[in-house]
């Protein structure tokens, strides 16, 4: 980009790079979405073609290696990519205003890759017979999916998924500064999309070999997820996140414990 360019936003070739980023953006968005609603499907095991119970068999040591592999490749950029260090270095050679699409576009990408890639173990751990009751838990984990989407439009749905940036930018306005928002469900535990995340893991009628390999190897990374975003937290809202880890409970709202 030109002196000339970032001095006035009005320019054409300026315009085309917003609008680019905008169409970047939303690219980004929809794979998001895309993304989303296939991981309800692959850890039910309805609607999508390949799920976390279907697909060809290798061996059982292959099996946990291949998705070893694959949630780690998934943590490792997950987390690294959300780090202000990494954002720092990585906005040297890509546009600010595409940083969190870029980040959202990758996520997706690793998760559609683990989707694919995944090695079925199908050994049985639990079944719940009962109809009515295994209705009651796929019901539970369905509400736990609600719980991630109803939280992620607590907070700020649009600038977490990267649309709020590039619409920003499309407008030559300016980013405002990250707002701290407590409602509803941020009352009662500070994490309620990793709440919602571990629910819709665990909350399975039927749990194989591999459902469980998920859930124990997600839920541990939520953990160390969190413990990374909260020093972030600190650092950007400083005494007030301090205040609100001694009040509210990190997942679970009755046990509290920071
Ligand atoms: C994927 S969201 C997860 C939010 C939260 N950990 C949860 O489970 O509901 C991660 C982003 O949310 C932001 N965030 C977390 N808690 C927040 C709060 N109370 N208010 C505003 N932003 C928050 C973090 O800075 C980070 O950019």
């Amino acid at each position: 980009m030109t002196e000339a360019q970032v001095i006035n936003p009005a320019m054409p070739g300026n315009r085309v790079l917003r609008f680019t980023a905008f169409l970047f953006g939303g690219v980004a968005y929809l794979t998001f979405l895309f993304t989303i609603l296939y991981a309800i499907g692959f850890v039910s095991g309805l609607v999508v073609p390949k799920a976390i119970d279907t697909g060809a068999n290798s061996g059982i040591f292959e099996a946990i290696i291949v998705n070893l592999a694959l949630m780690s490749l998934f943590a490792v950029q997950h987390s690294v990519m959300a780090r202000k260090s990494f954002k720092h270095w990585w906005t040297q050679f890509i546009p600010k205003s595409v940083e969190r699409s870029t980040y959202v576009l990758c996520a997706s990408l690793t998760l559609l890759l683990l989707f694919w890639q995944w090695s079925p173990m199908p050994a049985v751990i639990w079944s719940i017979q009962e109809p009515e009751m295994a209705m009651v838990i796929a019901t539970l984990s369905f509400v736990g999916w609600v719980i991630v989407f109803t939280s992620t439009f607590l907070i700020n749905h649009f600038e977490l998924f990267g649309l709020h940036q590039v619409a920003n930018n499309l407008v030559a306005r300016e980013m405002p500064p990250p707002v701290f928002r407590t409602p509803f469900f941020y009352r009662f535990v500070r994490h309620p999309i990793y709440l919602g995340f571990i629910i819709a893991f665990w909350a399975a009628p039927t749990m194989s070999a591999g459902h469980l390999l998920f859930a124990a190897v997600t839920t541990a990374y939520i953990f160390v997820g969190i413990m990374l975003e909260e020093r972030d937290l600190v650092g950007m809202f400083g005494d007030e996140y301090r205040r609100y880890r001694e009040r509210v409970s990190m997942l679970f709202p009755w046990y509290k414990r920071s």
